[in-house]
């Protein structure tokens, strides 16, 4: 379970979130919604202990971040808008590399070529070098990593930007596959399409503060958009 208990970020004189409060809980997908410097970001970096909140606390599995770095660290995967991958090893060896960083363990190359086609990368280009690799299959290996570290909380910061709509399609089956083994996953994007059809809840920020919260079953796409348009004009 993710949490930020009325969790504020202010840098020198900027007020990057302000008393923002959201659970996600297991077998959820929350998307954070938000014009450009809204807070998402900050928000997914308090998660990983990139930042130290300036007042409240950000909990991972009833842990608070600041207090147990090391034990939420081990809980959460993340995948960033583009996964960083050594462009000279194969989609294989980065996956052997940072699964073994990730879990401590070494796998063999069965199951490892097992996580990659379960995250959708196509067998055949397993054991090519990542530099010759498009954006989607690096993300691809990312949530190999994601999958080979079994973690409880999948953190995402625009995962499907840039990705054409075929791409983002399969990424969104990829999260609703970790939702169903009870993952909690919390991601950030500008796609509110994304956010209606694969998220479970979804929130809409503003200046830093959450302005919405709600259930993605309550709301049509059309009233999600009317109702995000009529905060950012607000
Ligand atoms: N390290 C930093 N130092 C100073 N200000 C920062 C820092 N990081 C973020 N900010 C500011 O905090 C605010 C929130 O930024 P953040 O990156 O969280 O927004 P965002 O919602 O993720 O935006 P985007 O959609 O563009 O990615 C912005 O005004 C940004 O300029």
């Amino acid at each position: 379970m993710l949490e930020a208990l009325e969790v504020s970020k202010i840098f020198v004189d900027k007020r990057a979130l302000d008393a923002v409060s959201l659970r996600v809980e297991p077998g959820e997908i929350y998307c954070l919604l938000g014009a450009n410097g809204a807070g998402k970001t900050t928000l997914v970096n308090l998660f990983l202990d990139f930042l130290d909140p300036t007042s409240g606390e950000v909990r991972i599995n009833g842990r608070s971040v600041s207090e147990h770095p090391i034990a939420c660290k081990r809980d959460v995967a993340y995948i960033p808008e583009t996964v960083m991958l050594y462009g000279v090893l194969s989609g294989y060896e980065n996956l052997e590399y940072f699964a073994s960083l990730a879990t401590g363990e070494d796998h063999s190359r069965e199951t490892l070529i097992g996580l990659l086609e379960e995250a959708g990368l196509d067998p055949a280009a397993a054991d090519r070098r990542v530099s010759t690799y498009s954006k989607g299959m690096r993300q691809k290996v990312g949530i190999a990593i994601a999958l080979a570290k079994n973690a409880k909380a999948l953190l995402l910061d625009e995962p499907t930007s840039g990705l054409d709509p075929s791409a983002a399609h399969e990424f969104s089956r990829l999260m609703q596959r970790a939702r169903d083994r009870g993952v909690a996953v919390l991601t950030t994007t500008h796609d509110l399409f994304h956010a209606k059809q694969t998220g479970t809840r979804i929130g809409i920020m503003k200046q830093g503060c959450l302005v919405e919260s709600l259930s993605s079953e309550d709301i049509s796409h059309s009233d999600l958009e009317a109702l995000y348009l009529r905060h950012m004009s607000a």
